[in-house]
């Protein structure tokens, strides 16, 4: 399982989504990598929100198991999860991730659309902010792979306005245990991971990262057949963007899984996992190695949005053409992965759908408030 040098992706300033060079600098990244950062200035976050959610996220998870049971994951895909109770690589895995999740669905005027332990209550706002914060910075992407695949600014904004009916978005707090805490005792590098091999299910996704807490792997485009080969680290903090305007760490952005779909396979949904770092793992290290927290938004269409015909760009119709792509058309990796030619429509929701009952073994069944 050899690592290799850490990946060095664009990091690309979203300030003007009206940029046409930016979008194709975008659009770019998103066809080699399906990753990129966007810079922390430039977003609709301030590095006092990104702290503060964190801290929010922290004193979650450093509560009571039994407060944490209150709001257990719904087959709404809503709530907490705990160790090893989601299995993203069943395939490979043979315990489900080191890790705990709570996963919020979306906010209505503020208020969650589900149960959340009391201690939570006063944050519920500030989350819902955050959240909303995310939509915007989602929407500022989207129109500028809008502009890079040379389509109407606005075809996916439309397409992910939530005032238009439900969307499947997820704003998800997780929290890895560092490799010296008790709940780690169990873990055997050449068998387990923080987070299994997976990609994801939305169009895009963001991911908040803290400095000194790094984890994050890619697999490399010369490896995509899910050999756990070609690992490249993805760095917190990418070189060249530690400069004062970056008052937090760049944030990370990839493709998901109904994007990529939508786009003929034009852009690429990477592989990707969470695993301790190389220098965590020796036992004789003397640096203290740090529990991982990340925030991660994965923004989807409306439910009912049908990801068939693909997106109407001329990049697109040649991807399409490109009889290789539609070949391999495997729809992701991992738990409920699917085939692109075995299907004539999707919507949205249906997607999802197919993909998270292969990933949970643990959710409680709870009436679709969809
Ligand atoms: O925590 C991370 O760094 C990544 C998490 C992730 O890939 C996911 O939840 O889909
Ligand atoms: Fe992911």
């Amino acid at each position: 399982m050899a690592s290799t040098n850490p990946i060095q992706l664009p990091v690309i300033d979203i300030s003007d989504p009206s940029n046409a060079a930016t979008g194709r600098e975008m659009l770019d990244a998103a066809v080699k990598y399906g990753f990129f950062y966007v810079h922390g200035k430039g977003s609709d976050f301030t590095a006092a929100q990104v702290d503060s959610t964190f801290d929010i996220s922290k004193k979650f998870f450093a509560l009571p198991k039994e407060e944490k049971e209150t709001c257990r994951i719904r087959t709404d895909n809503r709530g907490w999860s705990g160790m090893h109770s989601e299995i993203l690589d069943p395939e490979h895995q043979r315990t489900g991730d080191f890790k705990e999740a709570l996963n919020f669905g979306e906010f209505q005027d503020g208020k969650p659309q589900q149960p959340l332990p009391t201690a939570l209550h006063s944050d519920e706002a500030e989350i819902g902010h955050f959240a909303s914060l995310c939509n915007k910075t989602c929407a500022a992407v989207l129109r500028l792979l809008a502009l890079g695949l040379e389509i109407d600014s606005e075809y996916f904004v439309t397409r992910h306005d939530a005032s238009r009916g439900a969307t499947g978005s997820i704003l998800r707090f997780l929290y890895y245990p560092s490799i010296s805490s008790p709940a780690s005792s169990t873990y055997q590098h050449d068998i387990d991971v923080r987070a299994g091999a997976h990609s994801d299910y939305g169009t895009i996704t963001l991911l908040f990262q803290r400095p000194g807490q790094p984890g994050l792997e890619i697999l490399t485009a010369s490896d995509t057949e899910g050999n756990n080969n070609n690992w490249a680290p993805v760095p917190v903090w990418p070189e060249g963007a530690t400069s004062e305007a970056d008052e937090f760490p760049p944030i990370l952005i990839n493709i998901g899984d109904m994007l990529s779909f939508w786009t003929n396979g034009l852009l690429k949904s990477t592989i990707h996992r969470v695993v301790f770092p190389h220098a965590e793992r020796d036992p004789a290290a003397t640096v203290k190695s740090p529990d991982r927290y990340s925030v991660v938004f994965f923004c989807h269409p409306i439910d009912n949005c049908n990801l068939v015909p693909p997106v109407p760009s001329t990049l697109v119709a040649a991807a399409g053409a490109d009889q290789k792509s539609v070949e391999s058309g495997k729809v992701g990796f991992g738990g409920g992965a699917g085939l692109l030619s075995e299907r004539r429509s999707m919507t949205a929701k249906e997607y999802l759908n197919m993909r998270l009952s292969a990933t949970y073994d643990d959710r409680e069944e709870v009436a679709s408030t969809k």
